[in-house]
């Protein structure tokens, strides 16, 4: 485990460049698009590349790949704060159109914002479109956008989403950049279901029902497992959740807890109904109170809670 690596990467890039595309080609097949998910992280997860030896979290960085919606100071902030978070970069450039204006605004404004640590990869996507000649002409050119700028490119990787080439490769040198550390998220889970985001939203209401004041906005559910149970019968499933209920000091745990466990016990029967009302089938609810101080010392830890 030591040699484990982790760490969160975002693409970055005009519209149409691929972004989206190439993350599914990371992540493979059974990657979930995720939609906006404001409570456990402050930024969509896209996908999750899980390996033995490392994982690699792909985020979106809101707003990017928008030029025309960055005019806000706000979203800047939340750009810039996404770039500072992330552990590399990756500005996707397509293979088959002449770099622009667009290019270069996105490539300037990610020299201002990216943090001296960020590794910045440039990856000229959708090769197969384009042919040797020009993805060489194309390679050429990135490396002296990168250089007009001011980034200078940890690398610069042709790659096919379409066709998966390079995917594999890519793969790699992105997680060679990652620090060391744990996976952030269990093993063979490729990316949070919409399902599993939803269920920690509901437990995560029921939780604050009546404590809201008492409590930061900061208490956090994180779904850990949704596994149908075994050996039961066809016409009558069971599914067994299990989940945690993030709180960051001692004191709120007690408040979450309650006298002898009777609040926790009314939040997972209130989560419980509505877990059943959304999903359509009798659950198990195995909640957990924790308290998240260790996690406050490890900024990606906290990332994955959305404190
Ligand atoms: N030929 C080819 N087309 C690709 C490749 N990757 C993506 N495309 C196409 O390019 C278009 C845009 O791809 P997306 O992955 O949606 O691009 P994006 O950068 O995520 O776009 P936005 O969400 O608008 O920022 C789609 O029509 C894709 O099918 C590739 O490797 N080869």
């Amino acid at each position: 485990m030591t040699d484990h690596r982790s760490g969160f990467a975002c693409f970055v890039g005009r519209p149409n460049t691929g972004k989206s595309t190439l993350t599914n080609a990371l992540v493979g097949a059974k990657v979930a698009i995720t939609s906006d998910r404001p409570q456990t992280t402050r930024h969509t997860i896209r996908g999750i590349v899980s390996r033995p030896d490392a994982q690699l979290v792909l985020v979106d960085t809101p707003g990017f790949h928008r030029p025309r919606t960055l005019l806000g100071e706000r979203l800047n902030d939340l750009v810039r704060g996404t770039l500072a978070e992330v552990d590399v970069v990756g500005l996707c450039v397509p293979a088959d159109e002449k770099i622009g204006p667009g290019d270069r605004y996105i490539a300037g404004e990610l020299a201002k914002a990216k943090k001296k640590h960020t590794s910045v990869f440039a990856i000229v996507t959708k090769t197969d479109a384009a042919d040797k000649q020009r993805v060489a002409e194309q390679l050429l050119a990135v490396s002296a956008l990168g250089e007009q700028v001011g980034i200078d490119f940890a690398e610069i990787v042709p790659v096919s989403a379409v066709r998966g080439e390079q995917v594999e490769l890519l793969a790699d040198l992105l997680m060679k950049t990652l620090p060391p550390g744990p996976a952030l998220y269990p093993d063979g889970e490729l990316t949070d279901s919409p399902e599993e985001r939803m269920v920690a939203e509901l437990i995560r209401e029921a939780a604050l029902e009546g404590v809201r004041d008492e409590l930061p906005h900061s208490l956090a559910v994180v779904v850990e497992e949704m596994v149908p149970r075994e050996g039961r019968p066809e016409d009558s499933p069971l599914l067994d959740v299990r989940a945690d209920v993030y709180v960051e000091r001692d004191s709120q745990k007690g408040i979450v807890i309650g006298k002898g466990g009777a609040r926790l016990r009314e939040v997972g029967s209130t989560a419980r109904r509505q877990i059943e009302a959304l999903l359509g089938t009798p659950i198990y609810l195995d909640l957990h109170v924790r308290v998240a101080k260790d996690w406050q010392r490890d900024p990606k830890q906290l990332r994955k809670l959305g404190f």
